[in-house]
């Protein structure tokens, strides 16, 4: 695996009036790493995801991109090098599939992934850029979207998650940050974005993967993150965090057992996950 640290986070802190929604957390996310960040609900996952997006901006702490800061509102981070996708897809649902796909291969001319979603429900995703076209048919094919003429609102939830994790990746992004994927995918949509996740990594780039259940998240990355309250209480390999006291202790309470399956994610999707590690 690459050695280069791509993104660093420090003592990043977010309050909302008073609830603290995470508090000091340090993170250090190397090129070629997928990182699974994990915990119970509350425990600060998407506040993580939203402060290096740039959705939310942090109370206290710094990110760092490829050794310079990243700062500003999303758009500016998008064009660092970010993409995200979120625990409610967030799709342009009267454009196409084909479109709504382009919209990440476009955004990577232009400013802003949002501007760009607003400017193509108005039309304006023209003049069409036949290489754009021909690699949404390739990685529609390699993901297994069918029906690119569809309306992305007449698609299922886990169609419309497989479409936004195949847009961010036609943005080519530094770090991909995925916010609870599987929920609601079924065994071809968790293969799918499994594969836009390694494909991200054989880029020698980054994934950080929010997902509820442990198992799951545990078989796809190299590394995780398990968040408690808001902190981080562990940062390390997989076995090692399910195996962990601080696991125990945060799902379960010292002297439970280890079934960590928090009961999010499919029966299907993890035998599918189990499948598709590489
Ligand atoms: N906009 C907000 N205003 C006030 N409190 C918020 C806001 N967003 C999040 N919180 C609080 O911050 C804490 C962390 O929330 P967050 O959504 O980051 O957790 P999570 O780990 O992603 O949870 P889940 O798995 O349920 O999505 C929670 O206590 C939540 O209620």
């Amino acid at each position: 695996m690459a050695e280069e640290t791509l993104l660093v986070g420090r003592g990043l802190t977010k309050r909302y009036g008073g609830v603290t929604a995470l508090e000091g957390v340090d993170f250090e996310l190397r090129a070629g790493e997928i990182l699974g960040l994990v915990g119970p609900n509350g425990a600060g996952k998407t506040t993580l995801v939203d402060l290096i997006s740039g959705a939310q901006a942090a109370t206290a702490g710094e990110l760092v991109l490829r050794g310079s800061k990243l700062t500003g509102p999303a758009s500016r981070r998008a064009r660092a090098g970010l993409a995200r996708t979120f625990q409610y897809p967030q799709l342009a649902l009267e454009l196409s599939v084909r479109d709504n796909l382009l919209l990440g291969w476009a955004a990577r001319r232009h400013a802003s992934l949002w501007q760009m979603i607003v400017g193509a429900a108005a039309g304006a995703l023209r003049p069409r850029v036949p290489a754009d076209e021909a690699a949404v048919r390739t990685l529609a094919e390699e993901l297994g979207i069918e029906g690119l003429d569809r309306a992305a609102g007449d698609l299922t939830l886990g169609e419309q998650r497989l479409v936004e994790v195949g847009r961010a990746l036609g943005q080519d992004p530094l770090v991909l940050l995925l916010d609870e994927p599987f929920a609601g995918s079924d065994a071809r949509g968790v293969t799918g974005i499994a594969e836009v996740i390694h494909t991200v990594q054989r880029r020698g780039h980054a994934v950080i993967l929010v997902d509820h259940n442990v198992d799951l998240v545990a078989r796809l990355v190299d590394r995780v993150m398990l968040l408690d309250r808001g902190r981080a209480v562990f940062d390390g390999g997989p076995r090692e965090c399910l195996a962990s006291p601080q696991m125990q202790s945060v799902y379960f309470g010292s002297d439970a057992d280890t079934d960590t399956d928090s009961g999010d994610g499919s029966p299907e999707a993890q035998a599918e996950v189990e499948d598709v590690r590489s």
